[in-house]
């Protein structure tokens, strides 16, 4: 009885190592487990499931002999991939969770998130996303054509690792205050996020009562995942293969 959680792998055409790095992941450490949850960042740009490069079916095609062979995968969108939508559901199998979703995990009531909603000292970053989460302007974009979406995403890139790199380290972790809301707001004591890539098992206290944030790491030429089981939790950063 075994549950994966990873999460900002942010996989490009760019990055085979990483892309090898997944899918050695999928095929050798997903056998008989319960469920895989990919907590956002899957992949490091996203501009519509229309953009259907061998690339982009190299990593379906992974997702959907997991799901085929009866393993529930599910994802919740991150910065990166927030346009992630049916038709990649429908393609995988991965079942698409809300931006915050409580699950039980053997018993024990966790929050998952992607992270970034936890991030609400960057007013400008909370901006940009509340403009790029509503539907219509989604729809808007989704009505250009997908090479001027792409030219849109490389320029974002561009702009966004300028300007992260501009802002203060601190600002873009999680805002102490507003863990502890989320935790109370959905009357929880255990959370498991990504988006940070600074991979901790960090011990709180809610309301007098023992509580965990879990953050899961970024990957590179090593994975990071989370492995629960009825028994244990283990923050694991490895090469898998
Ligand atoms: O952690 C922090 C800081 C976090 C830093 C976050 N940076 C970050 O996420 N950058 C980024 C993310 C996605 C891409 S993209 O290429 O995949 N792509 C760009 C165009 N997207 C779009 C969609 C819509 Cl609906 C509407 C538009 C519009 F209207 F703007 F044109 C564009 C779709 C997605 C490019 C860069 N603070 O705490």
């Amino acid at each position: 009885m075994t549950t994966l959680f990873i999460a900002d792998l942010h996989l490009s055409a760019d990055r085979p190592d990483i892309t090898n790095c997944f899918l050695q992941f999928m095929a050798n450490e997903t056998a008989d487990i319960d469920a895989l949850y990919v907590l956002g960042d899957l992949f490091e740009m996203w501009i519509g499931d229309d953009d259907n490069s061998p690339f982009h079916q190299q990593v379906k095609h992974a997702f959907k002999q997991l799901t085929d062979s009866g393993i529930p995968c599910f994802f919740i969108h991150g910065n990166r991939d927030f346009l992630i939508g049916k038709r990649f559901s429908q393609e995988t199998g991965v079942q698409l969770l809300n931006e915050h979703t409580v699950i039980d995990l053997y018993g024990t009531p966790t929050l998952i998130l992607h992270g970034d909603t936890l991030c609400v000292q960057d007013i400008d970053y909370q901006r940009y996303r509340k403009k790029v989460h509503n539907r219509f302007i989604q729809w808007l974009f989704m009505c250009l054509p997908l090479n001027r979406r792409l030219k849109i995403g490389a320029k974002m890139r561009g702009s966004s690792s300028e300007n992260n790199q501009r802002k203060d380290a601190d600002i873009m972790d999680v805002d102490a205050t507003a863990v502890l809301d989320m935790l109370q707001a959905y009357q929880v004591n255990h959370m498991i996020h990504g988006h940070t890539h600074r991979p901790n098992v960090h011990q709180l206290d809610v309301n007098g009562q023992a509580a965990t944030r879990t953050v899961l790491g970024d990957w590179y030429d090593h994975g990071s995942v989370l492995v629960i089981t009825p028994e244990s939790s283990e923050l694991q950063t490895r090469q898998f293969g």
